[in-house]
Parts: C-alpha cells; sequence; structure tokens
C-alpha cells in the first residue's frame, strides 16, 4: 500500500486543478467525481483516515466531519473565497491548516454584480420576456423605464477587494459618487475608487444602488432586514452577489413587493436552490440567478489550481499560497 498522504475531493473540480493533484505524485487520491455533492454518509465515510480534503462550499465541514476524518486530517483546502461553510473553531482547535481562494475570482464576479445590477435597473429579464410572449405593442413613452447609473450614487456594503472591483467598473457608467460601510473605515482600498465611509443608515438613505459584498459572519446574519429596506430610497436598487445569509429574505420580500425599494439583483439566496414557489420568484422586480458570480471558465479553472497548490503546499507543510490564518 502506497504511504503517500490521502486526500478525498469532494466534487469533479475543474480540469486545472485535477491535473495539479495527479501530476504532483505527492498524494493519493480520491474524488466524488460528479457534478453534484458528495452524499453526507459518503463524505463521512470517505474523510476517515485523509490527510488531506478538497472541498467546495456546498460542504458544511464541521466537527461532525472532522471527527469522522479523524486525526490524519492536516490540511483542508476550499475552493472558495467564502468560508461560512468551515467551522473555523473545529478546525483550529484540530489544528488543521485551511487554505481557500480569494483573489482569483474578483474580476468575474465584479463582472457578474455589474451584469446583474443592469439586468436588474434596467429591467432586462422582464423586457426579453415581454418581447417573447407579445407584451410588445408598440414604443410607449414609460413603459420598462428603470434606473441608470449616471450621477448616482452607489453604496457598497463591506468593502473589500471585489468591491473596489465593481466600483472601478461602474465608474465609466459617470456614477457621481461612491460610498460604503464597513465595521471600520478602510482607508486605502476606498482611495482606489474615491469611496467615502459613511454609516449604514446612511448607506441605505443615500445609495441609489445597494450592493452587498461582505463576507457572510454571525455579525452580518440578516444585516440586510426592514431596518435596512425602509430607510432606503423608492427608486433604489438592491444587488447581493456576497451570501444569502446576509439578507433577511421575507423583509426583502415585503420591501419589494410593496414599493419600499425599486428592485433587487440576487445570486445568492437562503437557501440554495431556491424553492421554485418560493415568494421572491413571484415578483417582476426580483432577478434571480443560482448563484453563478465566479463561473467562468478561466475563474474556475483557477479557483482548481489554487485550491490545489494550496492543498499540496499545506501536506508539505509549506506555505499556502492563500491560507486563513485561524
Ligand atoms: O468562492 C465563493 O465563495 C463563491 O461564492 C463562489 O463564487
Amino acid at each position: 500500500m502506497s504511504s503517500l498522504p490521502r486526500v478525498y475531493v469532494t466534487r469533479k473540480v475543474p480540469p486545472d486543478g485535477l491535473q495539479i493533484l495527479r501530476k504532483s505524485g505527492q498524494v493519493q487520491l480520491e474524488l466524488w467525481d460528479s457534478d453534484d455533492p458528495v452524499p453526507r454518509r459518503e463524505l463521512l465515510k470517505k474523510v476517515k483516515g485523509c490527510d488531506g480534503l478538497l472541498c467546495v462550499l456546498t460542504e458544511k465541514i464541521d466537527a461532525e466531519v472532522l471527527d469522522a476524518a479523524g486525526p490524519t486530517l492536516k490540511v483542508l483546502s476550499t475552493m472558495s473565497v467564502g468560508f461560512d461553510h468551515l467551522s473555523l473553531d473545529e478546525l483550529k482547535k484540530r489544528r488543521i491548516r485551511v487554505g481557500y481562494t480569494p483573489e482569483v475570482l474578483t474580476d468575474a464576479v465584479a463582472e457578474l454584480t455589474v451584469a446583474l445590477l443592469l439586468a436588474t435597473s434596467r429591467r432586462l429579464i422582464e423586457a426579453a420576456h415581454e418581447a417573447k410572449t407579445g407584451g410588445w405593442g408598440t414604443w410607449r413613452t414609460q413603459w420598462l423605464c428603470g434606473y441608470e447609473l449616471a450621477n448616482s450614487t452607489v453604496g457598497i456594503l463591506g468593502l473589500g477587494r471585489i468591491g473596489v472591483a465593481i466600483a472601478e467598473r461602474l465608474k465609466p457608467f459617470k456614477v457621481k459618487r461612491f460610498i460604503y460601510t464597513d465595521v471600520e473605515p478602510r482607508p486605502e482600498l476606498a482611495e482606489m475608487i474615491q469611496a467615502e465611509y459613511v454609516s449604514m443608515d446612511d448607506l441605505a438613505r443615500q445609495s441609489d444602488f445597494l450592493a452587498a459584498c461582505c463576507a457572510l459572519t454571525p455579525e452580518t446574519q440578516s444585516i440586510c432586514n426592514k431596518n435596512l429596506f425602509s430607510n432606503m430610497k423608492k427608486t433604489s436598487i438592491f444587488i447581493n452577489t456576497s451570501r444569502g445569509g446576509v439578507v433577511n429574505q421575507e423583509d426583502l420580500y415585503e420591501a419589494l413587493a410593496t414599493g419600499e425599494i425599486a428592485g433587487a439583483g440576487l445570486d445568492v439566496t437562503t437557501p440554495e436552490p431556491l424553492p421554485t414557489n418560493h415568494p421572491l420568484f413571484t415578483l417582476k422586480n426580483c432577478v434571480i440567478l443560482p448563484h453563478i458570480a465566479s463561473a467562468s471558465y478561466t475563474t474556475r479553472n483557477a479557483m482548481s489550481a489554487l485550491a490545489a497548490n494550496n492543498l499540496l503546499a499545506g501536506l508539505r507543510g509549506d506555505r499556502m499560497l492563500k491560507e486563513l490564518h485561524l
């Protein structure tokens, strides 16, 4: 039997990552060779005795999984920038090193955020549907009017790399002002986009477009709620490409259905997938995408390669390219 470290990969990850692992000659690899998530029972069985685990964001890595893996598990590598699916306390307790994939997806996520913002504010999905289903009668002066970016104020909730990249892409649309809020001011990032730090209430009150770009943590859970939406302008657009958990969806539904805000574009929801009979799907002013912000071939390949390299470095005891310091 080989004495190489055993690694379990919980999904058919894009080819670059798999190739790096296979060619390394450094690990014995086992893979859940499917596009669908590994069943929990199978995961609990397969992690037993592994040295390394490469997962994606649909796998909840908690005490149960870590107990099932046992003391051999030294490295966890997630193919995601988000890590709300990982029980960090449990990982820290067991001294398991954790790799993740920031930066390589910033461009793709920012690009999709802009696309979703425009699709929502200029009502593209509704308009395409009307054109296709006979609703297009004649050119009408106010029909399918939306809201434009020129001269607007764009608010960013949680200013990190992705928020900066979104603002950089929106600037050429003649946005007048960028504002942001976070747990504390981020002067270096803010300077890159000339964004002004404001309170959460001012962010809500002043934004014409408000983009949630924050990580999901206990502090940001449901932070976009009745309080936020009721402070927003009736003409404002809310966009979320971070995590569904930052939004109270009942409050968002109310805000959209009663015209408290003009529209919402969501790439992330709770749960995922959002059931097709969910009330949010009944609203014309809500555009919902199936968590595709990072879904370009280039980016997903880069994420898988980084996740693979993180895992191998961790198993060698070297510095990872991107490690979460617990
Ligand atoms: O990497 C992540 O955290 C994602 O949400 C996938 O884009």
